[in-house]
């Protein structure tokens, strides 16, 4: 877990090199965008209604510059009370209007229409009236004066009355009017405005009002349709790209942004006098109908459209066939998963980015685990090395070198707590007569007999080793030279009445022990070779027995000769 949230120098510079990739990206598609103000393409816009928070994105597009990215110069026209959106784009005035989804019965009756996206997922068109009126429900406005647009202008509240059983000729039609004054004087019992606005001003002078939805009566239609014509279409189908594109981006800008974007408006667009409140509530109320986090701005559905226009041919305003695939505007990505690959792009990027950084985490983790088992095994190898350097092969007999390391530790502590120390020097006798006689396997065995004997006769602390050959010592730290003598004595005994098995074959041994005790001071050296005189006596002597190493005694000093 030590390696979690820290970067190591490796992960560090993957990072690094991602990041700058990404960047130059990024950098190199900003660049790309950049257009040349001469070249830019003009187009004119026809808006749906007077400037307020409603054609945010257009505002947005023009002041980040999208437009001018995508190579256009736009023009931004308020709804002008001669001309309505429709008949201004298909005269040729402007290349895009705002419209709402009547322009489906416009299409149906051969006008050249292209939607080209839907602003609003749900329309905010809504009935409003007073709560504390006679009004409680759709039904009561039978025989009432209800503000209402005729034609397709409505259609969706008219839908609505009639799925609440209502015929239009059952409320008294009143034309429509900008002013709420009708509404809240009494004069009509009904009013045809937008869930985005009118809640506003209600509010604002505490007036209780209620708002029926055509969305909670089955009507569900689109709000604001961006339009063209199929000549634009067929003849600058880049610029109708690109400004839908850039639309988008402008919405997307004006959705995350909306203070900034209603900054804007109270700086240049202004023309209805709302206040930074209103057009703050305008911004919220919209983005809960344009619904940015479930689809991409401006996203169509060919069912929805299905839906319009079932409801159009219900109240008898469309009559003639529609083929919505020349109405729905369609360029690649043309799928929702498209879509919303390309809305959330971003998202994606810093998904892979995450996915690529954690892999990096979890790849340095594996290292990290890696080396530390690598470490250990190596750990492991030296110290079964160190191990097998100290250890006889044939008998698992500490070797000679391990025993040394010993004597020098114990000849220490023999000093340092005045504790008697001795060294038994053990040589097999006539060794060399077992090979010969029953073969060098047998010896071995008879070897690792005499080892085994050996090993489980010596106190804990103590050390039998093997020296080399056949023969054999054994360290006794706190043994004087007495119990020295009487290990010796009885390992001989031992070792003389135990006889050596080898397969069928069993022969006997005996051997020959020379003693020697550490005087204080003197070198290991020393006491090796006073043991190993004090052996060659033992064998000198007649082999098999015990011999301890004196002063004084007559011992020779040259080297040993096996003799049988
Ligand atoms: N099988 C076997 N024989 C060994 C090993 N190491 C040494 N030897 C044999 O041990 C014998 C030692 O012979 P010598 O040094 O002449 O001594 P000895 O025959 O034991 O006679 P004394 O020591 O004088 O009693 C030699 O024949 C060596 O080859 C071993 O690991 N295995």
């Amino acid at each position: 877990m030590e390696s979690m949230g820290v970067f190591s120098g490796g992960d560090f510079r993957a990072w690094t090199t991602l990041l700058v990739l990404v960047s130059l990206l990024l950098g190199v598609s900003g660049i790309a965008a950049a257009k040349d103000e001469s070249a830019l393409v003009e187009v004119a816009i026809q808006l749906k209604w007077r400037h307020q928070f409603q054609f945010a994105g257009y505002y947005a597009a023009i002041e980040q510059g999208y437009y001018r990215d995508a190579g256009l110069n736009v023009t931004l026209y308020e709804r002008s009370e001669s001309r309505s959106p429709i008949d201004q784009l298909m005269s040729g005035r402007v290349e895009f209007a705002v419209a709402d989804t009547g322009a489906l019965i416009y299409r149906a009756s051969g006008v050249p229409l292209v939607a080209l996206a839907a602003i609003f997922q749900s329309s905010p068109s809504v009935l409003v009236t007073r709560a504390d009126g006679p009004i409680d429900s759709l039904y009561d406005l039978k025989n009432q004066p209800v503000m209402l647009s005729g034609g397709y202008m409505n259609a969706e509240l008219l839908a609505m009355l009639a799925n609440a059983g209502m015929a239009v000729d059952d409320v008294q039609v009143v034309p429509s009017e900008t002013s709420l004054e009708p509404l809240i004087s009494g004069e009509v019992a009904g009013y045809n405005g937008y869930s985005t606005n009118e809640p506003f001003e209600f509010t604002r002078r505490a007036i209780p009002y209620r708002v029926f939805r055509p969305s909670d009566y089955g009507i569900d239609f689109y709000g604001d349709i961006l339009l063209t014509t199929e000549t634009m279409l067929n003849t600058a189908p880049d610029v109708t790209r690109n400004f839908l594109e850039a639309t988008r981006r402008g919405w997307d800008y004006a959705l995350t942004h909306p203070d900034k974007v209603v900054d804007l408006i109270l700086r240049d667009y202004n023309t209805l006098g709302k206040s930074r409140e209103h057009l703050m509530f305008e911004a919220e109320a919209s983005k809960s109908l344009i619904l940015p986090n479930v689809v991409p701005v401006g996203y169509m559905n060919e069912e929805r459209w299905r839906h319009i226009e079932s409801v159009f041919r219900d109240q008898g305003l469309l009559t003639g066939e529609v083929d919505l695939n020349t109405f729905l505007y369609s360029a690649e990505p043309d799928s929702l998963f498209d879509e919303l690959f390309w809305a959330h792009r971003w998202y994606w990027l810093v998904a892979l980015v995450s996915m690529v950084g954690l892999a990096l985490l979890l790849h340095a983790r594996r290292l990290h685990a890696e080396v530390a088992v690598r470490t250990r095994q190596l750990s492991d190898a030296k110290q079964q090395a160190e191990q097998e350097a100290r250890t006889d092969y044939l008998t698992n007999l500490p070797n000679r070198r391990h025993l040394l390391e010993c004597l020098v530790r114990y000849s220490a502590q023999s000093q340092r707590h005045d504790l008697p120390l001795s060294l038994i020097m053990i040589d097999v006798d006539y060794f060399k007569r077992v090979n010969d006689e029953y073969g060098h396997a047998a010896g071995d065995e008879a070897l690792r007999q005499v080892s085994a004997l050996l090993a489980e006769s010596v106190r804990t602390g103590d050390m039998a080793a093997r020296m080399g050959g056949e023969e054999f010592a054994i360290v006794c730290l706190n043994n004087d030279a007495q119990e020295a003598v009487a290990l010796a004595q009885r390992l001989c005994q031992d070792i003389a009445s135990t006889p050596v098995t080898f397969g069928s074959t069993e022969f006997s041994l005996t051997v020959s022990m020379g003693i020697a005790v550490y005087e204080h001071g003197e070198a290991v050296s020393s006491l090796l070779q006073k043991a190993d005189l004090a052996l060659y006596q033992a064998k000198a002597g007649g082999r098999n027995r015990v011999q301890t190493w004196h002063a004084d005694g007559d011992l020779p000093s040259g080297p040993r000769t096996a003799s049988p």
